[in-house]
């Protein structure tokens, strides 16, 4: 990297970079950075928070574990520690993640905010923009994920509430909720993970169901249910796989509607690929479901002053608001003068072919298929890119241009 302009007072320093510019040192933003290392092509990774995977790492509960076989969600390159559980618990993926910035000498710049990026069609590079620098490259690779920013829906009354109001990306235990009664707005793998969590803290969770969901039990016959839909989608059609895996869910679990959670038409694989909606895999909350200690609701009316009122009439008091309501991509925030993306901040191609715009730009870790469409993106762009990379340096050494000496 290159200095064109140092400091001057309320200038933006101005960096040329090797290679791309990654913004996000998550999961996706190590994995291409590694890809691509591997290949010879070095790269910039701009982080806003001050370590690597802060999604994991500052912005998860406690209890959080992988739900997915560890097989499913391992980088390219290097693999979790041979004496890793089946399902790793968040500490050992965040010290895993360590391992392999690390391994690869990964090094992020931190706290560099990305507030716009932009492809200067007069040079034919991407002008990057934080808060302090700009970053210059013939590159630019968006590893800021599907969950950049919580989704804090606008709920009639919440502002007159009372009590704390969290979402769960701030929820760390259900410590200090203990004998609390707590509403749970959203019944994703969150809602239902943090019900579950209140449960083993006495606090009396009230779980927000507005609409339809999937539940499907975490493994079947001995087998994690996610494994045995990958193995059977290599044989059979999407539909069938959805069918059998609503079949052996409804003969484990039982009828879910009774218990408040109404399962979509749309079958669970066939709903995620097509909206990214991922089913619930069950670790536990079903049963305190039908215990009776997590409280199906129906969707809130209006919140009050000490609790809230439901659509079906029913008026309960409260003490804590925890929003498990999801998460958004931020790339319309910061990405200007690209229509590669959606107004929701989502590629407008589908997968598998999300991974590469135009003009240098490419996309890891936007397929909704969580770390495992993570690693292919990554080996995807790191090839394509080595190729160029390689056309560069060899150019480079025999045409002798004076801008391709700078990168
Ligand atoms: C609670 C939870 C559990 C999950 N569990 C699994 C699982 O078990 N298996 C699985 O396959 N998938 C799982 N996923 C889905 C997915 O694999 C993870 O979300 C994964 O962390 C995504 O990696 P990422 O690098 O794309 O995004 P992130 O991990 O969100 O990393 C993006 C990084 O970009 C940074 N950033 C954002 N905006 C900017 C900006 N403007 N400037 C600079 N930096 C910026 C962020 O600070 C962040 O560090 C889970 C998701 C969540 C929310
Ligand atoms: N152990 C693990 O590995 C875990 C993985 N995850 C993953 O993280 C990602 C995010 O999950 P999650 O945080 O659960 O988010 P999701 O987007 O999956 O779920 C959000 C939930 O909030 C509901 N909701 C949103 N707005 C409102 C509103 N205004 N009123 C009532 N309900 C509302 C949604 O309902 P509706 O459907 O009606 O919009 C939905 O039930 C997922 O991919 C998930 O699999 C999460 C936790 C644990
Ligand atoms: O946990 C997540 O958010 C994931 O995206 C992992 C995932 C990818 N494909 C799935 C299909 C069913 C359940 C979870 C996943």
């Amino acid at each position: 990297m290159s200095s064109c302009k140092e400091g001057e007072e309320n200038q933006l320093k101005c960096l040329w970079v090797q290679g791309p510019i990654i913004v996000g040192a998550g999961p996706s933003g190590l994995a291409v950075s590694a890809c691509l290392k591997n290949n010879g092509v070095p790269s910039v990774i701009l982080e806003r928070s001050d370590c690597i995977a802060s999604l994991w790492q500052q912005r998860s509960y406690n209890r959080l574990k992988l739900h997915l076989p560890k097989q499913f969600c391992e980088l390219p390159l290097l693999g979790f520690p041979e004496n890793f559980p089946m399902y790793p618990t968040k500490h050992q993926f965040i010290s895993y993640m360590e391992s392999y910035a690390v391994h690869f000498s990964i090094e992020p710049r931190f706290k560099q905010v990305v507030q716009s990026a932009e492809f200067d069609h007069i040079s034919g590079f991407w002008r990057v923009q934080t808060q302090d620098t700009e970053y210059i490259s013939r590159w630019l690779i968006v590893a800021t994920g599907e969950n950049a920013e919580p989704v804090i829906p606008e709920i009639p009354g919440i502002e007159k509430f009372d009590g704390p109001v969290v979402h769960t990306s701030g929820y760390k235990s259900g410590l200090e909720f203990s004998n609390k009664r707590v509403l749970v707005v959203g019944c994703g793998n969150s809602g239902m993970e943090v019900s579950l969590d209140l449960c083993r803290h006495h606090a009396s969770p009230h779980m927000v169901v507005r609409n339809t969901v999937h539940i499907l039990p975490r493994e079947m016959f001995g087998f994690s249910t996610f494994g045995i839909a990958m193995a059977l989608l290599k044989w059979l059609p999407l539909r069938l796989v959805d069918k059998f895996l609503l079949l052996v869910a409804t003969f484990t679990l039982g009828n879910t509607d009774k218990l408040g959670l109404r399962r979509p038409k749309t079958g669970p694989i066939e709903l995620k690929n097509a909206t990214g909606k991922t089913p619930v895999l069950d670790v536990g909350a079903l049963s305190q479901i039908k215990s009776g200690k997590i409280k199906v609701m129906e969707g809130v009316r209006e919140i009050t002053r000490n609790g809230a009122k439901f659509l079906d009439g029913q008026e309960r008091e409260f003490d804590s608001i925890i929003l498990a309501t999801g998460y958004k991509s931020n790339v319309p925030c910061w990405l200007k003068g690209s229509d590669f993306f959606t107004e929701t901040g989502m590629p407008k191609t589908p997968f598998p072919n999300s991974w590469k715009g135009e003009k240098g730009l490419y996309t890891v870790g936007f397929t909704r298929r969580g770390l495992l469409g993570i690693a292919s993106d990554a080996v995807k762009i790191a090839r394509d890119l080595s190729d160029q990379w390689t056309t560069i340096k060899d150019c480079k050494n025999t045409c002798n241009s004076h801008i391709i000496l700078q990168i």
